[in-house]
């Protein structure tokens, strides 16, 4: 069993800042729990849509359960007129993350929450558009094509991929998003959701939790580190050029996204599963560079540093061998994450105090205002 981490210092480590009956990290330095299935256990016996409703309902559906939430979702995937003439106006430079952001939040002041009680079908309705959200921007500004988002899809993995490529896409590469899109849906206190859970604390509105989420999951050091981890190994020629390319940014002290994590200490549990699926698709794609590019940056990441790979970094190698542009990865992981974030939020507003921490005071002392004349 892996030690657990150290937890003391800067940025709010190993502070208990506030309750959840949604998931554990690191209970034992490496595992992971979504109301206490294990994500290995998840992410290989259901859908993302039952991993939705244990999250945000508290318990896996029955059979009759899932078939009616998943007709449900599948009836609110609709795009506003008013959010297609925004998406439409958003440039093809745009970050997709931005693009996320901006449609949320039009999304709030069309369909805008009107009480707490509104709260599963504000998320329902979440759920069911991001994925068309994005990619009908997506198809809009960097192909020209308006695409139908009111697909046959019958999953949100499905959706995802259907609306990405304006077709039915292949069996294999819908169960790998099933599976990414578990193992992305939960992780109680990392920074995007502490901001949802700060938001819902003053008891605003459910679109403005999202969408202030968002914004802090966009960064490199949180969810854009898959992003990051692409743009990296596709510089990489093959395993060898690997291993130099990360001694030389070692050596020049450069962080190496995806790589490392706040509180597990000697893996991240998700990381197996996601590397399985990468290798599968590598094999099923007739090329395994990339793979044993990430493979080889695994293990010299292990031996020189003892870092090893999160969440995010073979999430790089799988998406790119599914034909996924490297600047929708982060936006895929707001396609899940959604369900965690929204289940915070409930869980704050159900047992609320506003989150106000204190700040220890280091500027300078008490002084008087000058008359502009005699400053200088
Ligand atoms: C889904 C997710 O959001 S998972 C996280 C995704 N983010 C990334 O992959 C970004 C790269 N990783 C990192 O920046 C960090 O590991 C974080 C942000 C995830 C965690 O940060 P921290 O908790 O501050 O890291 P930690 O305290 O373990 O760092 C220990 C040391 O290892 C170094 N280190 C940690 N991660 C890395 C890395 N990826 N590359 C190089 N060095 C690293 C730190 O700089 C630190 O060195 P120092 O003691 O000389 O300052
Ligand atoms: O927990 C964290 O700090 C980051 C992370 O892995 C996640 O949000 O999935």
């Amino acid at each position: 069993m892996a030690a657990a981490k150290e937890l003391t210092g800067a940025g709010l480590r190993g502070q208990i800042a506030g309750k959840t009956a949604l998931s554990t990290v690191g209970k034992t330095g490496s595992g992971l729990t979504y109301r206490g299935y294990d994500v290995k256990d998840l992410a290989a016996n259901c859908s993302f849509e039952e991993v939705a409703h244990l999250i945000l309902k508290g318990e896996l559906p029955t059979d009759a359960e899932l078939t009616a939430y998943k007709a449900r979702l599948k009836a609110m995937r609709s795009l506003p007129t008013a959010l297609k003439e925004v998406l439409e106006r958003i440039p093809a430079t745009a970050h997709p993350m931005d693009v996320m952001r901006t449609g949320c939040s039009m999304l709030g002041n069309l369909e805008t929450e009107q009480s707490f009680a509104q709260q599963q079908d504000a998320t329902d309705r979440l759920l069911a558009i991001f994925p068309g959200l994005i990619n009908y921007w997506y198809n809009y500004s960097h192909h020209g094509k308006r695409i139908e988002v009111e697909t046959a899809a019958d999953s949100i993995a499905e959706q995802f991929l259907w609306t990405l490529h304006d077709k039915k896409p292949e069996a294999l590469h819908v169960e790998v998003m099933q599976a990414s899109l578990i193992l992305y849906a939960e992780h109680e206190f990392n920074a995007s959701t502490f901001t949802a859970r700060v938001c819902a604390s003053t008891l605003s509105d459910m679109h403005s939790c999202i969408t202030g989420a968002i914004g802090s999951l966009r960064g490199p050091l949180h969810g854009g580190a898959n992003e990051a981890a692409m743009e990296l190994i596709e510089k990489m020629d093959n395993p060898d050029h690997a291993e130099a390319t990360l001694l030389g940014m070692l050596e020049r002290k450069e962080k190496i996204m995806g790589f490392g994590h706040a509180i597990y200490s000697e893996s991240d549990p998700r990381n197996a599963v996601i590397k399985a699926w990468s290798e599968k698709l590598a094999q099923a794609n007739g090329d395994t560079n990339l793979y044993d590019i990430s493979v080889r940056c695994e293990a010299v990441m292990w031996r020189e540093k003892k870092l090893f790979c999160n969440a995010d970094f073979f999430h790089a190698s799988a998406y790119n061998y599914m034909g996924i542009p490297t600047k929708l990865f982060t936006p895929i992981f707001v396609c899940s994450r959604l369900t965690g974030w929204a289940a915070h939020v409930m869980e704050q507003r159900a047992d609320n105090r506003i989150i106000r921490p204190s700040a220890d005071y280091v500027g300078v002392e008490p002084r008087t205002v000058k008359p502009l004349a005699e400053r200088g």
